[in-house]
């Protein structure tokens, strides 16, 4: 039976009002693919524009994440996590008030100001209420909520728009975040000492870095070259996924193959299913286990082989694209193995930090991808203008699809550099 004094069951919970609220993240930075053609009408955007406004949000929560990994381990996860939530929600209802560009830019690196804490935060808030054998497993659900969002900034947000419009759907769902903003507040603890509780076996008790233990630790993280190893691989995977689930993947389907936004939303849900199945499923294994290299390598040649074939083939047939957006999602998960493996290697303590850092490189790809695919898009543009929207050629699509397999291969050779450090037991 459930029992609010015993950590093991209200971590659940708690682990639940941060998922929540990180859902949240997923479904407002991923949603401007959905309302793109209402942005260029009520914004006035051209192609570059749009990919700039949609790569704001990741500019300012890729540069957040190192500051945010410090925050977690100086103040610790309950107070960054509900001062993140508030600054984030309140940047919606600016957005969805908006009328200009400008204003719209400003709203928008407000969302990914507050977006940007509330990852690390569920991250080291596991790192001090579950046993190490439990972290690759809880890494990989908090990689499923996000895809969760993901789902939910598709079909289900697409839907919501159509019903209502973009702005109420998004006046709404900021509402929700700040209320969920308040037992965020209430409830949530930074440890189960914090809370009253007994700690968690095999879990040593965590106090908050001081302002020496933060710089010794920030020079371990960033002087460390296995950071940096881990850092590519999710600067390529992270950037294209994000790129590919969050902009341009549902003007590829829908002016490539001619097919609604809302039948095309189904393809970047499959992307966000795969998040919500591949992470938390090769997390579990891996704790199993303790080989996690292998899973990477071949993450690695599958995801290449994906994006390949689609800038080769340049219009596959639909259920090809289907699968391929689910395994680019599904794969992440073994990508994302390098959380569990870098916070080993730096402690639990400095866990916000290492993860931060990592994160950080995840998220400078998906502010550059956007930008650079959107440069290959505008290159091979024809001209031609569907309701004041840019419609772009199938060769465009190929040099992106073919840029997101060139990042693959570079993913594949830190993957076969991390496996033989391994198997020499530096790691
Ligand atoms: N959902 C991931 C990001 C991702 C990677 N590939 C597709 N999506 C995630 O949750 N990352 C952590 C974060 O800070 O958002």
């Amino acid at each position: 039976m459930f029992s609010w004094s015993s950590p093991y069951h209200r971590r659940w919970i708690l682990w639940g009002l941060l998922a929540t609220t990180f859902i949240l993240v997923n479904i407002y930075r991923l949603s401007t693919a959905v309302i793109s053609s209402d942005l260029v009408v009520a914004l006035q955007t051209t192609g570059t524009q749009l990919g700039t406004l949609h790569a704001a949000f990741f500019f300012v929560y890729a540069a957040m994440q190192l500051p945010a990994g410090i925050l977690v381990d100086r103040i610790g996860p309950r107070r960054t996590a509900t001062t993140g939530a508030i600054t984030m929600n309140v940047g919606v209802l600016w957005f969805a008030l908006t009328t200009d560009y400008g204003s719209a830019l400003g709203a928008r690196l407000l969302i990914g100001l507050g977006g940007s804490v509330i990852f690390v935060s569920m991250l080291r808030f596991c790192a001090n209420w579950y046993r190490a054998d439990e972290f690759g497993t809880m890494n990989g659900l908090c990689f499923a909520a996000g895809g969760t969002g993901g789902i939910l900034a598709t079909t289900p947000f697409a839907v919501l728009v159509e019903s209502t419009t973009w702005r109420t759907a998004l006046l709404s769902l900021a509402t929700f975040g700040l209320i969920v903003s308040v037992p965020l507040f209430f409830l949530v603890r930074d440890s189960p000492e914090g809370a009253g509780l007994q700690p968690v076996d095999g879990v040593p008790e965590q106090t908050h870095l001081s302002f020496r233990e933060v710089w010794t630790s920030l020079l371990g993280v960033l002087g460390d070259r296995w950071t940096w190893v881990a850092g590519t691989m999710l600067f390529c995977t992270g950037g294209v996924n994000l790129t590919l689930f969050g902009l341009w993947g549902i003007p590829y389907v829908v002016q490539v193959y001619d097919v609604s936004v809302t039948f095309a939303s189904v393809f970047t849900l499959m992307g966000g299913l795969g998040i919500v199945v591949g992470p938390p499923m090769f997390g579990r294994v891996t704790d199993n286990i303790g080989h996690r290299t292998v899973f990477m390598i071949a993450g690695g040649v599958t995801y290449v082989a994906i994006h390949a074939t689609i800038a080769l083939l340049g219009t596959p047939p639909l259920g090809f694209i289907a699968v391929a957006f689910f395994l680019s999602g599904a794969l992440t998960g073994t990508f994302v193995l390098t959380f569990p493996m870098i916070k080993e290697r730096h402690g639990d303590q400095t866990s916000g930090i290492s993860i931060g850092t990592i994160n950080g490189s995840m998220f400078l790809g998906a502010a550059l991808f956007p930008t650079l695919m959107g440069w290959a898009l505008d290159a091979y543009w024809t001209g031609e203008l569907v309701d004041g929207v840019r419609v772009y050629t199938t060769m465009g699509y190929r040099i992106a699809f073919a840029i997101a397999a060139g990042a693959g291969c570079l993913v594949v050779c830190c993957t076969v550099w991390l496996h033989l450090r391994e198997k020499k037991s530096d790691l």
